[in-house]
């Protein structure tokens, strides 16, 4: 028997880009669940974002419209200092229960830092981890690799931690400081969905320069 799932995708998200919509696409269709994509307020390991956590949320809810199993989740933001994910882990197992799977999405590059995050070794009794390749990654640690063992989506909808998904798509050479360099050299970035594009420039994010037009070519 299998309980349904509920996945759990966090990030700066400074902006929301196609990569990560594809990776939350990608994950709810191998594992038929909802996924909740958290903003984080105060990012553990790197400088503050510069929009704020109303506008990245913002972005998002524009982001997953039309997709209702994308959910953006405004917890983190809710919450008083460092966005550790376990606290958030804690939370939702709490919410869901013991049994109902528990899945924490990553992508690459942040599976190879696993090591360093906040009690990792904690995460296996309360997640599995689905993991987006990403170009550049790279490895993770053989502690972190062998704490989660690798599995199918059906080998972790039948459990409710402890197991990993390696996804072999999307494949998106994209990044968020990638996004914000386009933005503000010529106001426009085909990474984007266009209602999030539209969203930056209508509230003069990431420096775009006035009047710039409205041409982004990415979907939601
Ligand atoms: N192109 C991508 N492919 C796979 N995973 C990605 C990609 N971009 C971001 N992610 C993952 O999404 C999560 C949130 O990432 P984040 O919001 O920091 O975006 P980013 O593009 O890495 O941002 P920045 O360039 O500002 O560091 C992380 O787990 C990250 O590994
Ligand atoms: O808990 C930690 O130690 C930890 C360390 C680094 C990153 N995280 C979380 O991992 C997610 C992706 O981080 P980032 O910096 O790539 O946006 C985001 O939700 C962060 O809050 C969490």
């Amino acid at each position: 028997m299998t309980l349904p799932a509920l996945a759990l995708f966090g990030g700066t998200f400074d902006p929301v880009h196609q990569a990560h919509l594809s990776g939350a696409r990608a994950v709810a269709d191998a594992l038929g669940c909802p996924v909740r994509l958290l903003p984080n307020a105060v990012p553990p390991h790197r400088a503050q974002p510069l929009a704020t956590g109303e506008q990245r949320l913002a972005m998002l809810q524009l982001a997953c419209q039309g997709q209702p199993d994308l959910i953006p989740d405004d917890w983190e933001l809710r919450q008083q200092g460092p966005s550790w994910s376990l606290n958030t882990l804690r939370h939702f197992r709490t919410e869901i229960g013991p049994y109902r799977p528990l899945v924490l999405v990553i992508g690459a590059d942040s599976f190879a830092t696993l090591h360093k995050w906040h009690r990792w070794q904690d995460y296996p009794a309360l997640c599995h981890l689905a993991v987006l390749p990403r170009p550049g990654a790279g490895s993770p640690t053989l502690e972190v690799a062998g704490a989660f063992h690798e599995n199918t989506p059906q080998g972790l909808l039948a459990a409710p931690a402890g197991r990993r998904l390696m996804l072999s798509e999307p494949w998106l050479d994209l990044s968020a400081t990638g996004v914000r360099q386009d933005l503000a050299r010529q106001g426009t970035s085909t990474a984007l969905p266009a209602p999030v594009g539209a969203y930056i420039r209508t509230h003069r994010l990431y420096n775009v320069p006035p009047g710039s037009p409205l041409t982004d070519s990415g979907t939601a």
